[in-house]
């Protein structure tokens, strides 16, 4: 499958990164909805909700038209400061008006599993009613994927060490043992991500510069290397735009 190169925006702040990200996404947001009616768009957790701080000052979006779903999430209630929705809700969806309906949370009370294979089963819905179209290797596509990035380079709740980040079938699957807190999580696969139409990974601050340098200078590493998850983003139709601050590009040495 032909892969699409990838864009790389340097800012000199983490702010200018916000500025920036939020016009995208209102044009993004106006041209899908102008084309048919709705917008989809994948939220991670993490520092990536308060980087869409500008984004809630847009004026001129219809948020009536939106529909939110989470790349990963917490297998914990909705109300606790680790669930991702409760961090999404908090920093933007309560902030904006979109209706609670097309919010896609996890079901709760139920195990890792169980909780996997109903988000999958409510996106296979909405394939089926025709929301989300499927891409030719069979996965759904959404408009926009916003990624976020560990200091370790894991997005989602895909991670260097777990067989998860390898599943070619599964829409969603789950990590009992995340070696990030907590430890119970569903996510969305690779397969998922790489079949969006954009895909924007925001990573800033110093912490994720080692991953950053890594990710960037792919094609230096040995026959031997196993990639970061970070570097298995790679849509196979879409656009691929990381937004990057001054801090995270802090290792690179002579640019990428
Ligand atoms: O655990 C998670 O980590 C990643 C990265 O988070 P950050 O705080 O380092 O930005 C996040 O994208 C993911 O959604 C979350 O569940």
């Amino acid at each position: 499958m032909a892969r699409v190169g990838k864009k790389i925006l340097e800012f000199d702040s983490e702010q200018d990164v916000a500025v920036d990200l939020s016009t995208k996404i209102s044009e993004l947001s106006a041209k899908y909805i102008k084309e048919k009616g709705y917008f989809t768009v994948v939220l991670s957790g993490g520092t990536l909700i308060d980087t869409l701080r500008k984004l809630v000052e847009k004026r001129d979006v219809d948020w009536s038209k939106w529909i939110i779903f989470f790349l990963d999430e917490r297998v914990v209630p909705l109300t606790v400061p680790d669930s991702n929705y409760k961090l999404a809700y908090d920093g933007f969806l309560s902030k904006v008006g979109i209706p609670k309906s097309n919010i896609y949370s996890i079901k709760e009370k139920v195990t890792p599993e169980e909780a996997a294979d109903d988000y999958e089963a409510r996106l296979k819905q909405l394939v089926a009613n025709k929301t989300l179209p499927l891409s030719p290797n069979g996965f759904p596509i959404f408009d926009l994927m916003l990624v976020g990035m560990g200091p370790e380079g894991h997005v989602a709740s895909l991670f260097c060490w777990h067989f998860q980040r390898y599943e070619t079938q599964r829409w969603i699957t789950f990590i009992k043992a995340s070696p990030k807190p907590p430890a119970e999580r569903i996510t969305m696969t690779f397969p998922v991500i790489n079949a969006s139409k954009h895909i924007a990974m925001v990573v800033t601050g110093k912490e994720v510069a080692d991953a950053v340098k890594v990710a960037l200078h792919e094609s230096d590493r040995g026959f031997a290397y196993i990639p970061l998850p970070v570097q298995m983003v790679s849509p196979t139709n879409g656009e691929l735009t990381w937004y990057l601050d001054k801090d995270a590009l802090s290792k690179m040495q002579g640019g990428h």
